[in-house]
């Protein structure tokens, strides 16, 4: 797998950079084991072009967690144009999931998204609204929270090229 440099991602101005803002350390390289889990899910979607991640940002989400409906549109400006993927895993407790053509959450389809679920927004879909309107207390597997000691609340990695 190529070795690709992660980007950190500042939240203040939406823009991704080599450092971490608030303290410049170099943003670390994304571990081949997530990278694979990424792109094979990627490679099963076979009607989206294949990534070679350089970022993951991960969330997480207390069980009062929400995130509003918005579109990500700040990777570059060809990764956009061509409609590259980005993959979404979920860990934990599961998500209630919105997505759809506009900001309106009234309007916007709702899943859930339970622990071990991917995600694959591309092509026409890159630039659906999306957003996560609660977090299910206590409704991650008991099997994670055994052997993990996994804290209450959800995890969600993205994985994107820039
Ligand atoms: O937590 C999720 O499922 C979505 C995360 C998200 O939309 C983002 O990080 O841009
Ligand atoms: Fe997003």
């Amino acid at each position: 797998m190529d070795d690709v440099t992660g980007k950190e991602r500042d939240p203040t101005t939406r823009s991704y950079g080599p450092t971490r803002p608030f303290d410049g350390a170099q943003a670390p390289t994304i571990p081949d084991a997530f990278k694979m889990i990424a792109q094979t899910a990627n490679s099963t979607a076979s009607e989206f072009p294949q990534i070679n991640p350089d970022i993951c940002i991960v969330n997480y989400y207390t069980n009062f967690g929400k995130l509003g409906l918005h579109q990500d549109k700040d990777e570059s400006e060809s990764s956009l144009t061509k409609g590259l993927p980005f993959i979404s895993i979920s860990i934990g407790d599961t998500a209630e999931f919105l997505f759809g053509n506009t900001r309106d959450k009234d309007q916007a389809t709702k899943i859930n998204l339970e622990s071990g679920d991917v995600l694959i927004l591309g092509g026409e879909s890159r630039l659906l609204f999306h957003g996560v309107s609660r977090v299910k207390t206590d409704t991650a597997p008991s099997w994670l929270k055994e052997e993990t000691g996994i804290r209450p609340g959800r995890i969600n990695l993205t994985f994107r090229q820039y």
